[in-house]
């Protein structure tokens, strides 16, 4: 792998930045990386793991002379970021950033972004239920998608840049519209966390009442939930707040589905609930066939009973 950039600035040093530094050294793709996050703390952790090549005090110091400037903040203060930074960007630099919903970022960043300098906002579908410095690594986004959604007048060659950088971080990198992009992640990611939250929030409840039996004796299902539940508090307050309307879309038909499966358990409809099951087990089955789970086991291939 070759250089991209000579000089990347990393803002807001947790999983997703600490897991591209790894990825960029591994992948040789930046001359110097400098970073900054906002905590004394956080700031004292990378210095002493050695996360970035410099880590600097303040976001300005961070930013000056990037080339390509990354905002890994929540969501919710991605616009604040933007403003601290906007003054001391190099002319032609590019910024973008990770952020798990981007109508929200898009219009919170852009109204900073000053004249000569090109945005071009991302987002690596790929993370864990950790959170920090500490909780990154190189590996992460190989094989993963990296969603690029350039805005009005985005310049191509930057969007390329963009491109480049993200494969060399090991993605496979497509580009997405605005609007289907904050649709299809709350169909995918976002519904299904705030599932995950309550499931594991009424489970909790329960606890009360059947004495730790819920925690355990808890099968794989509900413990996969409990990690989805563990993920940050922060980051998903804030997803769930931009992407309001998307997500509520998506929650109103999950709930009407529910409704319709609560039914057919009452009046006894076994033939409804089949057909359901049938139906979303042929889903699961269409993308392990097309190659679209990385994570799915070679053995159940094939052996499943239809
Ligand atoms: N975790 C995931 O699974 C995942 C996946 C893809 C994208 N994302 C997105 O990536 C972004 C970062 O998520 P993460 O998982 O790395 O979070 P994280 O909590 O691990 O890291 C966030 C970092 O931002 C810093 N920070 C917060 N406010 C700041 C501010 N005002 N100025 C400077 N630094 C500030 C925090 O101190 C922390 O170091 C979020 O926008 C999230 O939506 C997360
Ligand atoms: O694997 C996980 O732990 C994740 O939650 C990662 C996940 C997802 O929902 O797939 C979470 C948020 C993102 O914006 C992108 C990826």
């Amino acid at each position: 792998m070759s250089q991209i950039y000579d000089r990347v600035a990393l803002i807001g040093l947790g999983l997703i930045a600490s897991s591209m530094f790894w990825a960029i050294k591994r992948g040789g793709l930046a001359g110097e990386v400098t970073g900054y996050a906002r905590s004394q703390e956080t700031r004292d952790t990378a210095r002493r793991i050695g996360l970035c090549d410099r880590v600097c005090d303040n976001a300005a110091q961070a930013v000056e002379g990037a080339d390509l400037v990354v905002l890994c903040v929540p969501v919710g203060v991605m616009g604040a970021v933007a403003a601290e930074i906007a003054p001391h960007l190099k002319p032609g630099a590019t910024v973008s950033d990770v952020g798990s919903v981007k109508r929200s970022v898009v219009e919170a960043v852009s109204p900073h972004i000053p004249e000569g300098v090109h945005f071009v906002p991302a987002h690596p579908l790929a993370g864990t239920e950790h959170s920090g410095p500490e909780s990154g690594f190189a590996e992460l986004f190989d094989n993963r998608w990296c969603l690029l959604v350039p805005v009005e007048g985005s310049d191509t060659r930057a969007v390329a840049k963009l491109r480049a950088f993200w494969e060399g971080l090991g993605s496979n990198v497509e580009e997405m519209e605005i609007e289907r992009h904050d649709l299809v992640l709350a169909v995918t990611s976002h519904a299904p966390h705030l599932i995950a939250y309550t499931m594991v929030g009424v489970a909790d409840d329960l606890r009360r009442v059947t004495d730790s039996e819920v925690i355990k004796y808890s099968a794989a299902g509900f413990r996969d939930f409990t990690r989805i539940a563990a993920s940050d508090p922060t980051m998903w307050r804030d997803v769930f707040l931009t992407n309001r309307e998307a997500t509520l879309e998506i929650l109103g038909r999950f709930t009407e589905e529910l409704f319709a499966l609560q039914r057919a358990i009452r009046t006894g409809d076994g033939e409804m609930l089949h057909d359901y099951f049938t139906r979303t087990r042929a889903i699961r089955r269409g993308i392990i066939e097309a190659g679209q789970d990385t994570d799915a086991p070679d053995f159940g291939r094939g052996k499943v009973k239809t």
